[in-house]
């Protein structure tokens, strides 16, 4: 059953973005995809309250590079919470196996690693149609989803920081 809408959020139930520093890393496969996922992302952590030079967006050439792409802007950048976008659409062979495999047990492994969030916004899907649905489409887009996530796990980063400055 295809999933629900991605794109509603309630700002009341969102912590205010203006504090925070965000991190995009943008995978260069499938642009037309990954674009609009990173527009609805932006557009999101704005109207979030986030500050305009408080993000800052890296293109890496496919998904599998992700990771190190994040990892590199962990380690030089002072960020809140990083989104990583990408569009894995199935080809002819396991390839599409491995790329998702690697890239989405890299992210883990950047949870787990480092203290900043990495949210997972990687379409893996069998058809373009899935991804084009997904990132914009029918079903919403992707990108608005995990920036909600980006903005609410930058939050719970700086839970021991004064509570009312990240409003909660
Ligand atoms: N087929 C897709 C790829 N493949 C490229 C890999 O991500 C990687 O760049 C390459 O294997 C070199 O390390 N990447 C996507 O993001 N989406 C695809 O559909
Ligand atoms: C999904 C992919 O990795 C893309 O390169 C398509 O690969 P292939 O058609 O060779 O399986």
């Amino acid at each position: 059953m295809a999933t629900t809408n991605l794109s509603y959020y309630d700002k009341a139930t969102i912590p205010n973005a203006k504090p925070f520093r965000f991190g995009i890393v943008v995978s260069e496969w499938n642009p037309e995809i990954t674009e609009n996922l990173k527009k609805g992302a932006i557009d999101t952590l704005l109207n979030c309250g986030t500050a305009n030079e408080n993000i800052i967006s890296w293109d890496v050439p496919g998904s599998f590079e992700l990771v190190y792409g994040c990892k590199k802007m962990i380690q030089s950048q002072k960020v809140d919470a990083i989104i990583a976008i990408g569009n894995v659409i199935q080809g002819e062979t396991k390839h599409f196996d491995f790329v998702c495999e690697g890239v989405t047990q890299g992210i883990v492994d950047l949870n787990i690693k480092y203290d900043v969030p990495v949210i997972f916004c990687v379409l893996t899907d069998n058809t373009k149609q899935q991804s084009l649905d997904r990132s914009g489409g029918k079903l919403g887009n992707k990108g608005i989803e995990c920036a909600v996530a980006a903005v609410k796990m930058a939050a719970l980063k700086n839970i021991d920081r004064n509570k009312e400055h990240i409003g909660f």
